[in-house]
């Protein structure tokens, strides 16, 4: 089943093209549109909205062309814009019971869909206090129960963890993702964060300048690799452990390296490469031989901002280096906690 379809789908403004011929198939479940600032993102909303009109080709969102049932489409589709877009003055109740009524909710049924939504995005508690008092996170929250709370098949949220700590950022990933599997509702989220898309999305589509990079599930793209990460405790006989297990492995003839992945431990655990079970076996063996105790001994998977590190070396024709610099970018903001702005 196809929820969005685009067919070689163009916006071009006098000074620049925001989409080029992007042609795309999206299924149900959560979708990560993922690009750097100025990609093209929020362009595609608005046009699958059908809020703004496409230069060329066509798009179709549940079924419905963009060009010619935009009314139908955001009867049926919850959207939550990028920007701080809250009256200050009137608390979460009042602003999303108002915002359920335009969708043409009944009263009754707008102040029970109302009530529900916020409890089911953490801010029961606070909903009958003035917006303009709430921290970013509760803001991002309400225009999440805004875009919610008719019940939609499918939602558009763009950069919804904009602005957020990294616990912030995580507990809204965490919300979107129930979203999908508590209610059903298909998601397109946006994000200029490589990373945290893998944890949330099934399928991640990538754009750059207005162009598609890339669209695969999250799975093709994080593909497990041969590598093994290894962690060990260390021992009265052996105080650094680590060491002693590679220098041990070292003399049985396998090569090992520091990780430079940023696991969680970075610095005790080191990687090897296992082309085969045997290297399980190995290691094992060696760590028991030692009497060490094997803490972690895992298959890494690739993280999507390195498969685009790995594309531009292979394929630098096809994929920019602005692109692989903007993707180095987003990975690099993402593990520091960065913002966009
Ligand atoms: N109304 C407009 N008129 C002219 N240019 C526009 C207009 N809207 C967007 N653009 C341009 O189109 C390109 C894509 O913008 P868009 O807002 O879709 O990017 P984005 O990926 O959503 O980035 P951001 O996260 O910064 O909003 C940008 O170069 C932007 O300057």
């Amino acid at each position: 089943m196809t929820v969005i379809a685009t067919e070689s789908l163009s916006k071009r403004f006098p000074r620049v093209t925001a989409l080029d011929r992007l042609t795309l198939d999206i299924g149900p479940g959560v979708t990560g549109l993922v690009g750097a600032n100025g990609a093209g993102k929020s362009t595609m909303i608005k046009i699958l909205l059908g809020l703004s009109p496409a230069t060329e080709g066509t798009a179709a969102v549940l079924g419905l062309d963009v060009a010619t049932s935009g009314g139908e489409i955001r009867e049926r589709v919850g959207y939550m814009p990028e920007h701080d877009c809250l009256p200050p003055d009137v608390s979460a109740t009042e602003f999303v019971v108002h915002m359920a009524r335009m969708s043409g909710l009944p009263p009754a049924a707008a102040r029970e869909r109302t009530a529900d939504t916020l409890r089911h995005v953490g801010l029961y508690e606070e909903r009958y206090r003035p917006i303009g008092g709430y921290s970013t996170g509760m803001k991002q929250r309400v225009k999440l129960a805004q875009a919610l709370v008719h019940d939609p098949q499918l939602v558009f949220l763009d950069e919804p963890t904009n602005g957020l700590d990294p616990v912030g950022r995580d507990e809204m990933l965490d919300l979107i993702r129930r979203v999908h599997t508590d209610f059903g509702i298909s998601v397109l989220v946006t994000s200029h964060l490589l990373g945290e898309l893998e944890r949330t999305c099934d399928h991640v589509v990538v754009i750059d300048g207005g162009k598609l990079l890339r669209s695969s599930s999250t799975t093709d793209f994080t593909q497990s690799t041969t590598t093994l990460a290894i962690e060990v405790t260390d021992s009265d006989e052996h105080p650094d452990g680590t060491a002693a297990l590679r220098a041990a492995l070292h003399t049985r003839g396998v090569t090992t390296h520091d990780d430079g992945g940023g696991l969680p431990g970075a610095g005790h655990i080191f990687l090897l490469d296992a082309a085969d079970e045997t290297a399980y076996d190995l290691v094992r063996d060696t760590v028991a031989d030692l009497g060490l105790g094997l803490v972690r001994m895992e298959q890494r998977r690739h993280h999507i901002a390195e498969v685009f590190r790995s594309q531009d070396e292979q394929r630098p024709e096809q994929v920019s280096e602005r692109a692989a610099a903007r993707a180095a970018t987003a990975a690099t903001a993402e593990q520091t906690g960065g913002d966009k702005r």
